[in-house]
């Protein structure tokens, strides 16, 4: 998670503007493989997220979310056009996987920290910062636990705030609740809706879950079938500061059965190539 990589995206320091993109892709493309072989897995892809905003990105299992947001983390380079990020100041972007990716024999406060300590943040500040976002989490009584003694939820909410400590100049997440159940799930969902309402960090989420895109996006982007293109956007018609409760309106509902009746034949499109 925001750690130095190979083949970091073009990364250009500029003042900070409020209508410039902070991501911008342009005939992003990546295939895997060469020659007959050879596996198109994403694109072309053009996209920009400004400032601030929270994007959600939807599609079919193997559609290329991944490759999308690991290109954008600078873990892979694409095989045609560019991505690029707008950094105001040399801060990381932040990733935060299903898998959770926290260090199972570092404590929860050192997790928190850990992002912080590869910045150099002196201890002192580091530590305050570090037990601020583990109240913030309702975390505190765990700072020197280890992760094993967590639950599957404890530890997202952990890997969470240590994403979220840095201060990221964008938050790359690649279905960070998948792995947790559906009660849990709407929980963190709440959660991570009220602390990126307050910190505006620029936000690229990957998603199967159209409810979970619904509730935590400025913007709703819908993959097609593998190599994924974005075939649609949608902006749900919520004011921020939102909470979780616009989930039992009737724009709610009728926003999910639009982006379902988008998806399906794209979904089905995938279930016949297999
Ligand atoms: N390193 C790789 N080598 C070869 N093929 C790959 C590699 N990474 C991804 N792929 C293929 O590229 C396609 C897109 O994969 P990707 O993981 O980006 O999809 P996804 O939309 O994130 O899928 P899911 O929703 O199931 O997680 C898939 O067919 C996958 O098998």
């Amino acid at each position: 998670m925001g750690d130095p990589h190979p083949n970091p995206p073009s990364a250009s320091p500029s003042p900070p503007s409020t209508d410039a993109p902070k991501l911008r892709a342009r005939s992003l493309a990546r295939s895997f493989g060469r020659g007959a072989k050879a596996l198109a897995a994403l694109g072309p892809v053009d996209l920009d997220i400004v400032p601030g905003e929270f994007a959600c990105i939807v599609g079919p299992s193997g559609c290329g979310k991944s490759t999308l947001l690991r290109i954008a983390a600078g873990l892979l380079r694409p095989s045609a056009g560019e991505l690029s990020i707008r950094t105001t100041a040399p801060r990381p972007a932040a990733m935060i996987f299903q898998d959770y990716g926290i260090y199972d024999w570092k404590t929860v406060l050192a997790n928190v920290r850990f992002g912080l300590d590869i910045q150099r943040v002196p201890r002192k500040e580091a530590d305050a910062r570090a037990h601020d976002w583990l109240s913030r989490i309702g975390l505190a009584e765990f700072a020197g636990a280890y992760p094993a003694a967590l639950s599957g939820g404890m530890r997202q909410r952990v890997a969470i705030a240590r994403a979220l400590a840095v201060e990221p100049e964008i938050l790359l997440m690649d279905e960070p609740f998948a792995a947790l159940d559906a009660q849990l799930r709407t929980i963190l969902q709440d959660e991570l809706l009220e602390l990126t309402q307050t910190t505006r960090t620029t936000t690229l989420f990957i998603t199967h879950s159209l409810e979970e895109a619904i509730v935590l996006g400025d913007r709703v982007l819908v993959m097609s079938a593998r190599p994924g293109r974005i075939i649609a956007e949608r902006r749900p018609p919520f004011e921020r500061p939102r909470t979780g409760d616009i989930r039992s309106t009737p724009e709610f509902t009728a926003l999910k059965s639009e982006l379902w009746d988008l998806l399906r034949g794209e979904v089905r499109g995938e279930a016949a190539l297999v």
